[in-house]
C-alpha cells in the first residue's frame, strides 16, 4: 500500500514540470515520476492534423523523458474527445485526407505502441477516435453520464482492423463484433457492465487517482519487463498494422472522398450544428 499512498500524495503536493503544445499539456510529477497528458482543443478536442501531432509529439516526449506512466485525459469539461474532426474531412482534398489519416495512424501507433503503462481519465463522451485513444490505454476510469464506443458504421463507414483492435483487445468477440456492426455507443454504465472500462468515477480528481493507482501497481514490477511483455501482447496487432498502413491511408482517402461518403458528413455535421444550436 505503501507506493499507493506515495502517489496519491505525490499527486497534489509535490512540484511538477510542465511542457505544453497548442493543444496539449503535460505534468509530470516529479514525486512519482506519472505524466498527465491533457488534451485541450475546445470545444470538443476533435482531432485535426495539428492537434494530432501535438498529441503524438507528447507522447513521445513523455517515453523519452522516462516518464513512469502516461494518463490521459481532457482539459474540457463533458468531452474526452469528439474524434476525428470532420470540418479537416469535409470538402477536403485527397493530400489533406491523406496527412490527416497518416497522423491518426501516428497517434494510434505512439500510444498504443508505448511501453509505458497507460491509462485514460475518461472525464467525458468518448465517441469515435477518442475511443479509440481511450482503448489503446491499458486502463479507463470514467464519468457516469457519458457515451464511448466506435459508431462508425452509424456514419456509414467501416473502422479499419487496426483502429478496431484496441477494442478486440478489451471485449469478447461476440460483444465487439455486435458493438462495431450497430456501430454502438455505450453509455457509462453499459461500458463498465461490457468490460469496455474498468472503474466509474465521480470526478476527474477520482479518475486521476485511479489512474494513479493502477499505474502503481507496477512499481514494484522492472519496468523491462512489464514493457516488453505488454508489447508481446500487442505484437500480432503493430505487425499488422505496419504491413498495411499505407495502403490503409489509401483506402481512407479514396472512401472518405466519395462524393456519398462527403454527402453523409455534411449531414452528420450539419446536424451537429442544429443539435448544439438548440
Ligand atoms: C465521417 C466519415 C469519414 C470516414 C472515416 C473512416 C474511419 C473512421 C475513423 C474515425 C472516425 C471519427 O472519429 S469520425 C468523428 C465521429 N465523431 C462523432 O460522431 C462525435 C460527434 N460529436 C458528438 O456526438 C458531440 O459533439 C459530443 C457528444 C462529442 C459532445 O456533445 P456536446 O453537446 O458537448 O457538444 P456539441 O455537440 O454541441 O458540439 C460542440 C461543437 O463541436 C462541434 N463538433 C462536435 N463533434 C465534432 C467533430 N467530430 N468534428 C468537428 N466538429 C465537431 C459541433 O458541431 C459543435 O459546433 P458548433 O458549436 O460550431 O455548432
Amino acid at each position: 500500500m505503501m507506493h499507493l499512498n506515495l502517489l496519491r500524495l505525490g499527486a497534489c503536493r509535490v512540484p511538477s514540470r510542465l511542457m505544453s503544445t497548442k493543444s496539449t499539456s503535460v505534468e509530470i510529477n516529479d514525486k512519482t515520476g506519472v505524466a498527465i497528458l491533457s488534451m485541450c482543443r475546445p470545444p470538443v478536442n476533435s482531432q485535426n492534423v495539428q492537434f494530432l501531432r501535438d498529441l503524438k509529439s507528447s507522447i513521445y516526449e513523455i517515453e523519452n523523458n522516462k516518464s513512469r506512466g502516461l494518463i490521459l485525459t481532457s482539459a474540457n469539461s463533458n468531452v474526452f474527445s469528439a474524434g476525428l474532426d470532420i470540418l479537416e474531412m469535409y470538402n477536403a482534398d485527397k493530400e489533406q485526407l491523406g496527412t490527416l489519416w497518416t497522423e491518426l495512424q501516428n497517434v494510434w501507433i505512439a500510444l498504443y505502441g508505448s511501453g509505458l503503462p497507460t491509462a485514460a481519465a475518461i472525464n467525458g463522451h468518448a465517441p469515435a477516435g477518442g475511443c479509440l485513444l481511450a482503448t489503446a490505454c491499458e486502463y479507463r476510469a470514467m464519468l457516469p453520464n457519458c457515451v464511448i464506443g466506435l459508431n462508425e458504421t452509424q456514419l456509414g463507414i467501416i473502422a479499419p482492423k487496426w483502429l478496431m483492435s484496441g477494442y478486440q483487445n478489451i471485449l469478447p468477440q461476440r460483444l465487439a463484433e455486435r458493438a462495431l456492426t450497430q456501430g454502438r455507443l455505450f453509455t457509462t454504465e453499459e461500458a463498465l457492465k461490457a468490460g469496455l472500462i474498468d472503474e466509474i468515477v465521480n470526478s476527474k480528481e477520482e479518475a486521476l487517482e485511479k489512474c494513479l493507482n493502477f499505474i502503481g501497481t507496477f512499481a514494484k514490477v522492472n519496468p523491462l519487463a512489464r514493457s516488453l511483455t505488454k508489447l508481446q501482447f500487442r505484437a500480432a496487432n503493430i505487425k499488422e498494422f505496419e504491413k498495411i498502413r499505407q495502403k490503409d491511408v489509401e483506402d481512407f482517402v479514396s472512401l472518405a472522398s466519395r462524393p456519398e461518403v462527403q454527402k453523409v458528413m455534411g449531414d452528420y455535421l450539419e446536424n451537429l450544428k442544429k443539435k448544439s444550436k438548440k
